[in-house]
């Protein structure tokens, strides 16, 4: 039927008339009501309220509470868990370390993720989508520490996995990514009590071999008898059972703070890891003849303190000019000693003595060696050159010497696709946060050793590098800003939105 027409016959006239008074009356009514109520109906859409979220349309965009404020206070809480009492330090399966793995599994929980501890105590949190048989995505880093630590390396990797899972959570998308994804805390990566590392992660990559269970430390404890203090039996069997299939993953993604300079002097929150160094570690001992500091005639003496010295002042010489010490003898091509003048750097870091008593010559002496480079080829020259000065050193001072390669893990390059999409993730959290283009994320090489090495042996692995403070880390001045905590979590987050 035609709507009523405003101008029609005069019978009509009235009738439409009366309408047409009626609907001006109606119009009029209408139009007072919209105009009265537009401004609450303007700020309900813009604030969301329409669509199930929360009063500010963008903080539900951001997860400030979770991605900030709580992240923070998390990283906070978990670096007061040590096993030190004015300093932090968790090492492998010890009562911190216990601790922290059920302060995460809550966590994980909190997040909506199912956990597990498994037999090398890596604490794991997985969420298994819409397809659980679909390739999982692994996203971790260690909550173990070096002595005296920050509150930041290995810790801000778990926690900002767990927020971004807890942000999906809590929009009802954890249950529609398309492939399963699964946070794991990994239980040993400094290698600090055993001197092997990536004891958690080694395992998941079927690279443990079940000899390391009978690893002792210090306290002649083995990995097995550690693990079975906190009552896990890790035998053999299971130690095996704990390896994934490569074709049941996806890939793994670590977020980790830089612990170097470089984010900070270009003034951006994060990072790109493009590749990582290779890394040996060896226990070097010395031998003499302990004796009475106040009676052994100076040229009578084995003294291995004297000769540790020795040892210790030509590695870093050797170190800082590789191209001057490196002996042309087959070992090493000109190009090979190139590389290393980039990317070597040797560390002692550990070193004790027999009895060591001020008024003894010792009977022994130990320390490590800690060598990175990222040419692997180079790396092996240094330390084959310094165990054949080694020898000749020790011969010259009547003194035996041992070099015991305690670790070895190759230099590792991050996959370029997955690095990829690690950039653009990292791009858009960053546009998302600020609203502004932060322009192109930097790309880094890692001098520091991470989970992803041990992981690059099970499947592709990325990695991305939050800023922190004067790049210190290994150290209580270690820091990161609450914004780039905020930005780390917002990239993994977006990340995963890439798999909704
Ligand atoms: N991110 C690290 O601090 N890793 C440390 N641990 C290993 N295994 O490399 C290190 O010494 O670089
Ligand atoms: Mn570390
Ligand atoms: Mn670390």
């Amino acid at each position: 039927m035609a709507a009523p027409s405003l101008h029609s016959s005069n019978t009509t006239t009235q009738t439409s008339f009366s309408i047409s008074h009626a609907m001006t009356k109606n119009f009029v009514s209408i139009l007072c009501f919209f105009l009265v109520l537009y401004p609450f109906f303007a700020m309900a859409t813009s604030a969301n309220i329409f669509f199930g979220e929360n009063v500010e349309g963008m903080k539900y965009d951001l997860f400030p509470e979770i991605l900030k404020e709580e992240a923070v206070a998390r990283l906070n809480e978990l670096g007061k868990v040590s096993d030190a009492n004015d300093y932090l330090e968790r090492t492998f399966q010890s009562p911190a370390s216990i601790r922290a793995g059920n302060l995460l599994r809550a966590w994980m929980e909190d997040a909506g993720l199912k956990t597990w501890v498994d037999q090398m105590g890596n604490v794991h949190g997985r969420a298994e989508g819409i397809n659980p048989s679909e390739k999982a995505l692994l996203i971790g880093s260690h909550l173990d520490t070096v002595i005296d630590a920050g509150y930041f390396d290995g810790s801000l990797g778990i926690i900002c996995a767990i927020s971004a899972m807890k942000a999906l959570n809590a929009t009802g998308r954890l249950d529609k990514l398309r492939r399963p994804v699964e946070v794991i805390a990994f239980s040993d990566e400094e290698g600090v009590r055993f001197q092997s590392t990536f004891l958690g992660s080694a395992a998941i990559a079927g690279l443990l071999p079940v000899s390391a269970l009978q690893i002792h430390d210090k306290n002649g404890v083995t990995v097995q008898g550690a693990l079975r203090a906190s009552s896990i039996e890790t035998t053999e069997e299971n130690l095996l059972q704990l390896k994934y299939e490569p074709e049941s993953v996806w890939g793994y993604v670590e977020v980790h703070i830089e612990q170097g300079p470089v984010l900070e002097n270009v003034g951006l929150p994060l990072g790109l890891v493009k590749g990582i160094a290779g890394q040996t570690r060896l226990k070097v001992t010395v031998r003499g003849t302990q004796g009475h500091a106040g009676t052994v005639p100076m040229n009578m003496r084995q003294d291995p303190m004297v000769a540790a010295a020795e040892l210790i002042v030509f590695l870093e010489s050797l170190c800082k000019q590789p191209d001057y010490y490196l002996s042309y003898d087959g070992q090493c091509a000109s190009s090979t000693v190139e590389s290393l003048a980039g990317s070597l750097v040797c560390t002692v870091g550990e070193i004790s003595s027999w009895p060591s008593a001020s008024n003894v010559i010792p009977g022994q002496v130990t320390f490590t060696v800690d060598v990175r480079a990222m040419d692997d080829t180079g790396r092996e020259a240094i330390i084959y050159e310094f165990s054949n000065r080694l020898y000749h050193m020790c011969d010259r001072r009547s003194v035996f010497c041992n070099v015991e390669r305690k670790h070895d893990a190759n230099a590792v390059v991050c996959d370029p696709d997955l690095s990829t999409e690690l950039k653009s993730a990292s791009h858009a959290a960053l546009k998302r946060i600020t609203g502004e283009d932060p322009g192109d994320v930097p790309v880094l090489m890692s001098g520091a050793g991470h989970d992803a090495m041990a992981m690059s042996h099970l499947t592709k692995v990325g990695m991305l590098f939050v800023r922190c403070r004067g790049g210190i880390s290994h150290s209580p001045a270690e820091h990161v800003l609450d914004d780039d905590i905020w930005s780390a979590g917002m990239a993994v987050l977006t990340f995963l939105e890439t798999l909704l």
